[in-house]
Order: C-alpha cells, then structure tokens, then sequence
C-alpha cells in the first residue's frame, strides 16, 4: 500500500507556459495537503501529473510502502489512486444507480462499498435519477462515492468540497479524516480552507 509519495522537483508546462519550477513535496500516510494558489497556477495540472495523465518536464513523481520500498508508478496509480477531477467522470444519461454500479465494477468495489456510500452520502433518494438531472453538490456527492466504495490509499482531489452545503462539507471532512486515520493520504487543490488539519502548499510560490 502506498504509505508515502514524493513530488521532486518537478517543473509543470502545458503549451509554452511553464506552470511552476523545482517543486518538491512529501506527503506520508496519515497526511494531507492542500495545493493553493491562484487561478491557472497549476494546482489541477499538479494532480493529474501525480495521476499520471501530464508528464513532467523534469522531476519524478514516485510511491513508496511502508518498508521504503518503491512501488512501480504504474501499478500504483492503478490500484491505489483515486483521481477526482472537476468533471468528475459522470455520464449524464446514466441513473446515479447504474453510475454506483459502474464506478463499482470499474474500480473494484470491496463487499458493502457501494451501500456504504449510499448512506454515508445521502445518495439513496438520487438512485433513479438520471446523473444530468442533479445538482452540482448532489452529482460531486454522487462521485465521491467511489472513494468508499472502492478504497484507495492515496485521494487526489480536486477542490472537492467546492460545490457542497455545509452539511456535506462537514460530512466529507468526516470522511477525510477517517481516510488519514487509516492511514490514507490526501492531495487536494483547494481555494477554500480543508475541514481537516492540512499542510498547504502554495503551487504558485514555485516559480
Ligand atoms: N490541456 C491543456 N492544454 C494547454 N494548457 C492547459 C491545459 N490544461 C490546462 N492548461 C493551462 O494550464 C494552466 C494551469 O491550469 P490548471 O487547471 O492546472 O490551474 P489551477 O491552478 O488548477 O486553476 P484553477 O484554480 O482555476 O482551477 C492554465 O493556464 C491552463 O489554461
């Protein structure tokens, strides 16, 4: 299981711009970290090169166990990455229940995940509608679910809770905090503080 990731000096460009230069970073199981910054810093870019989808200029992102062993990126991002992103791989003509259900047999649900998530996320009165017809905070609810119904030690997230009440914020930051008690680890692009304890670290510093 991942225990520890390290960013080391990675430089992030997309097109001709380069994003952020030498950009070091050690998160451990147990921790998270919120990557700040401002619009276009590359906060989103930064996640999605630890997801493996851009790669860097320089630098290496690598996965460790907990005897320090390296763990092949590949396998890792596999099987022990979720990646939540802004467009959060919904397809809107799908019920939220056939979406549970495709999320499930697409990750790999443990036994009870996807009941789990129903009611750890209020999703049972959304099971019938079509994902198009909900709301902003009901649809990031309803792709949050994969994060219980499959878990995974290392959540990238990007700016999760931007869409929730503050009733779901408190509940995901529940969720958060009982991830890192497991020894989860936790990198999310943010604008607004994390309902948890988080390092930050400001994407845009790094230029
Ligand atoms: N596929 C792409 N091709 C070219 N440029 C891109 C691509 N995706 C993002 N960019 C550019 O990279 C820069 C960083 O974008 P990114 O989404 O990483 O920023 P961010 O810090 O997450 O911003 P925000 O706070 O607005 O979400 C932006 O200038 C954006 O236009």
């Amino acid at each position: 299981m991942i225990h520890s990731l390290s960013l080391a000096s990675l430089t992030l460009a997309r097109g001709e711009r380069t994003l952020f230069r030498d950009l070091s970073l050690t998160l451990n199981a147990g921790e998270a970290v919120a990557l700040t910054g401002a619009n276009g810093a590359g906060k989103t870019s930064l996640l999605r090169a630890v997801a493996g989808f851009i790669r860097p200029e320089t630098g290496e992102v690598a996965f460790h166990d907990a005897d320090a062993n390296a763990i092949d990126p590949t396998e890792a991002r596999a099987r022990q990455v979720h990646m939540l992103g802004h467009l959060e791989g919904l397809k809107g003509a799908r019920t939220a229940r056939e979406e549970l259900a495709f999320q499930a047999g697409w990750l790999g649900q443990v036994h009870g995940g996807v009941d789990e998530a129903v009611q750890t996320l209020g999703l049972r009165p959304l099971l019938d509608l079509e994902v198009r017809k909900l709301s902003a905070g009901q649809r990031r609810r309803l792709a949050l679910a994969r994060l219980i119904a499959a878990p995974r030690a290392l959540w990238l997230l990007d700016e999760p809770l931007s869409p929730l009440d503050a009733r779901w914020r408190e509940a995901v930051g529940a969720l958060m905090t009982r991830h890192l008690d497991g020894g989860g680890l936790i990198l999310a692009a943010v604008h607004d503080p994390l309902p948890i304890p988080a390092r930050s670290v400001d994407v845009g510093a790094a230029r």
